[in-house]
């Protein structure tokens, strides 16, 4: 079975994802590390580049392919969710778990990012709300399950989400 992670930038999807991926015994794919292989650049350096939509392009093959080649735990970028056709592909070939978090939340452990291009910005905090305002919905859209993640540690994420999956027959 596909399992994909699915929420804000800073939601814990890389994190969460790996330490998942070891405790179910499945491969770990990282969409962005993907689509940084593919592209032999950084994501952020791509942008500043080529911009956003060509970013977008590489994004959705990589989730067509790799949806495509599990089983595996698969980590999301923030923004897989906005094109209709990644939605429609998460949701047929895995089961999406949804890390929900507020802005305020991911505020706190992103606030000095320098990797994620859209939140090189004067005011991160705000753009963190714009985020959240316009992909809330369509997290909970496309997810099959919603993980408030709330504080607590990366292993007791992993418990929660391993319990549902093996309930599910995972
Ligand atoms: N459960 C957690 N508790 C505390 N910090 C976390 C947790 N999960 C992730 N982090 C931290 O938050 C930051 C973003 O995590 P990351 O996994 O890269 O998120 P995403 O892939 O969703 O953008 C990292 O610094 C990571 O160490
Ligand atoms: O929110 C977004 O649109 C993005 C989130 C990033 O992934 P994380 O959610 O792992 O930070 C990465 O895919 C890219 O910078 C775009
Ligand atoms: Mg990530």
């Amino acid at each position: 079975m596909n399992i994909a992670l699915i929420g804000l930038p800073g939601s814990g999807k890389s994190t969460v994802g790996r330490q998942l991926a070891r405790r179910l015994q499945l491969p770990f794919v990282d969409a962005d590390q993907w689509v940084e292989r593919q592209l032999g650049c950084s994501i952020r350096e791509y942008f500043e580049r080529e911009g956003e939509v060509g970013f977008r392009d590489f994004e959705q093959q990589a989730l067509a392919d790799i949806a495509a080649t599990g089983p595996a735990v698969i980590a999301t970028g923030g923004g897989a969710v906005l094109r209709e056709a990644n939605r429609a592909c998460l949701r047929e070939h895995t089961r999406v778990f949804y890390l929900f978090a507020t802005p305020e939340e991911v505020y706190r452990r992103l606030r000095h990012d320098q990797v994620r291009p859209l939140l090189q910005v004067a005011d991160p905090q705000t753009r963190l709300r714009e985020l959240f305002s316009q992909r809330d919905p369509l997290y909970r859209e496309t997810a099959h399950e919603v993980i408030t993640i709330g504080r607590p540690s990366t292993a007791a994420l992993v418990n929660t989400i391993a319990e549902i999956v093996q309930r599910q027959g995972g």
